[in-house]
């Protein structure tokens, strides 16, 4: 299954149970996987697994022989990967492939949860998303699942071919094209043709759902070099009323939307998250939770009780009372548009307060997108800005066209910016908080969360 030969292993079958990377999560009769990463190598845990309980390693040829039972491979990460395709091969799993710039993790979670009312579902745990991550969630997949939901991340060409061809999706959604990962990519047109390499490993006559609202999508759809399978059937989504599907009414409640669209129409449904956006990704989820025969009632159900990965618009109460918006996962211009669009819509409230940190990787016009973040915000979006980062001085810059002086607060150091913010916080606002993942804000809404804001 993953083009390895045994040795060490003496006359007698090994039967193996999980597959593990990491020597301190070492569970009973697994095989233990070691890569070789930026900081370790994971073959010099392999004696500590065996001894921990583990049944065999996968070894890199080059190497001496294994220290225990073992299966020799060329690379061990490649063979990871081919043992993940075969596995998946084996238990004939149906495959949702999920990309887009922004809104995979939130798209999976929506697919998930609607698929989930009528099979059994396997899905991508938080950010698993990469050429090590999608191979180890398939490998953590049980055997009977009739789809597996997986989300597919990239930050440069050829990485969803990798995927895709890995994964061989029936069925793909493109949630969206926006600015992440351009520092890579170098333009957004390179960036829709990365995220159309999930067509590259499609099964013939499989649904590619993808956002109408995006016109260069449909441009690299007629690219002659777009690879796309046999028999493929497409549908939109989006805002736009030329899309299959689209919201054709939206009702913004402090702890979910209700929206009707064009699919559903008179039937209003529910979904228990904030923001026109979820309502866009909530279509896609939709469209293949409809091809797959889920019934509406059983629609109805899974979008109401979905579990959303933490940190993406996630609502916390802190212990003061204040309401925070922790949407500190990641961040790029779309999202934090999204995300203020979400505040703007919150009534009241006190104050209405944003911490808005750097957004990585968005190549060289990166002061002119956090510029024009800035801009964006107005006295009718925001009361108090506070920007924590050298980039997001930017957004102060441009926030201060339009914010009265006095409303705008630019800080480097986490721990001033904190205490200052403390300082002027009262449990009747609402805080939202956002920034690139590199910037850890978490701790930011942590602190705010655990502050009794006396006063
Ligand atoms: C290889 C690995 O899993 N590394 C993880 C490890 O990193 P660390 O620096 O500690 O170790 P090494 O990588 O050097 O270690 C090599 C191996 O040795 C093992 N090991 C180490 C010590 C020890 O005592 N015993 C051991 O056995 C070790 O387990 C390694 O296997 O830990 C870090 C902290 O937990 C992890 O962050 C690191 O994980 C890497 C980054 C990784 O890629 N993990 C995947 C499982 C994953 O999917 N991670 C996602 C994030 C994915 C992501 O960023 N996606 C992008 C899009 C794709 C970009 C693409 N170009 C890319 O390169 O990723 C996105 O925008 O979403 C996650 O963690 O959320
Ligand atoms: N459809 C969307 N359009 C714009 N912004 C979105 C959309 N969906 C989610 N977001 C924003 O992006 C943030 C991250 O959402 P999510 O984690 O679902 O995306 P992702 O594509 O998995 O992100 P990443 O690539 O960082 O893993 C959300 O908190 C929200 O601010
Ligand atoms: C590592 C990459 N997947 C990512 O999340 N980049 C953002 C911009 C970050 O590191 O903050």
């Amino acid at each position: 299954m993953c083009g390895g030969y045994v040795a060490n292993a003496g006359d007698s079958d090994l039967i193996i149970e999980g597959v593990v990377t990491d020597s301190r999560k070492i569970t009973p009769g697994c095989l233990f996987i070691p890569l070789a990463g930026e900081r370790f190598d994971g073959h010099d845990f392999a004696g500590d697994c065996l001894q921990a309980g583990a049944a065999a390693v996968l070894w890199a040829a080059p190497k001496e022989t294994p220290p225990g039972p073992g299966i020799i491979v060329e690379d061990t990460l490649e063979a990871m990967q081919a043992l993940a395709k075969s596995y998946l091969a084996a238990c004939g799993t149906k495959v949702v492939g999920i990309t887009g710039s922004n809104g995979k993790t939130t798209t999976k979670d929506l697919v998930f949860s609607l698929l989930a009312t009528t099979f059994k579902v396997h899905k991508t745990q938080g950010n698993f998303n990469n050429h090590i991550g999608l191979p180890l969630t398939i490998l953590a997949m049980p055997k009977d699942s009739d789809v597996a939901v997986l989300e597919m991340g990239m930050s440069g060409r050829h990485e969803i071919e990798l995927l895709s061809k890995l994964a061989e999706p029936e069925t793909a959604i493109v949630t969206n094209i926006g600015e992440a990962h351009l520092l890579q990519l170098g333009s957004r047109l390179e960036i829709a043709r990365a995220k159309l390499e999930i067509l590259s490993g499609m099964k013939q006559g499989g649904l590619f759902v993808y956002n109408g609202d995006e016109p260069l999508i449909k441009e690299v759809l007629a690219e002659p070099a777009t690879v796309k399978p046999d028999g493929l059937e497409m549908m939109t989504f989006g805002l736009g009323g030329a899309n299959d599907d689209y919201p054709s009414g939206i009702m913004f409640m402090e702890d979910k939307t209700v929206f009707t669209s064009r699919s559903g129409g008179s039937t209003p449904l529910e979904l228990p998250l904030l923001g026109e956006h979820n309502v866009v990704n909530a279509l896609a989820a939709l469209a293949v939770a409809r091809h797959y025969g889920v019934s509406e009632a059983n629609i109805a159900e899974g979008l109401s009780r979905v579990k959303l990965t933490g940190m993406r618009i996630e609502t916390v109460v802190g212990t003061s009372g204040i309401t925070i918006l922790n949407d500190a996962y990641n961040s790029s211009p779309i999202a934090v548009k999204a995300a203020i669009g979400v505040l703007e819509k919150k009534r009241g409230y006190r104050k209405k307060i944003a911490v808005l940190g750097d957004m990585l990787e968005l190549g060289a016009a990166e002061e002119d997108f956090h510029r024009e973040v800035g801009r964006f915000l107005t006295p009718e979006k925001v009361d108090l800005l506070f920007t924590y980062g050298p980039l997001s001085e930017k957004i102060a810059e441009g926030a201060a066209e339009r914010l009265e002086p006095g409303t705008i607060f630019a800080y480097h150091d986490k721990s001033e910016l904190i205490e200052m913010l403390i300082s002027m916080l009262h449990s009747k606002d609402v805080l939202l908080v956002k920034a690139s993942r590199g910037m850890k804000l978490e701790e930011v809404v942590d602190a705010v969360k655990n502050s009794s804001l006396e006063r």
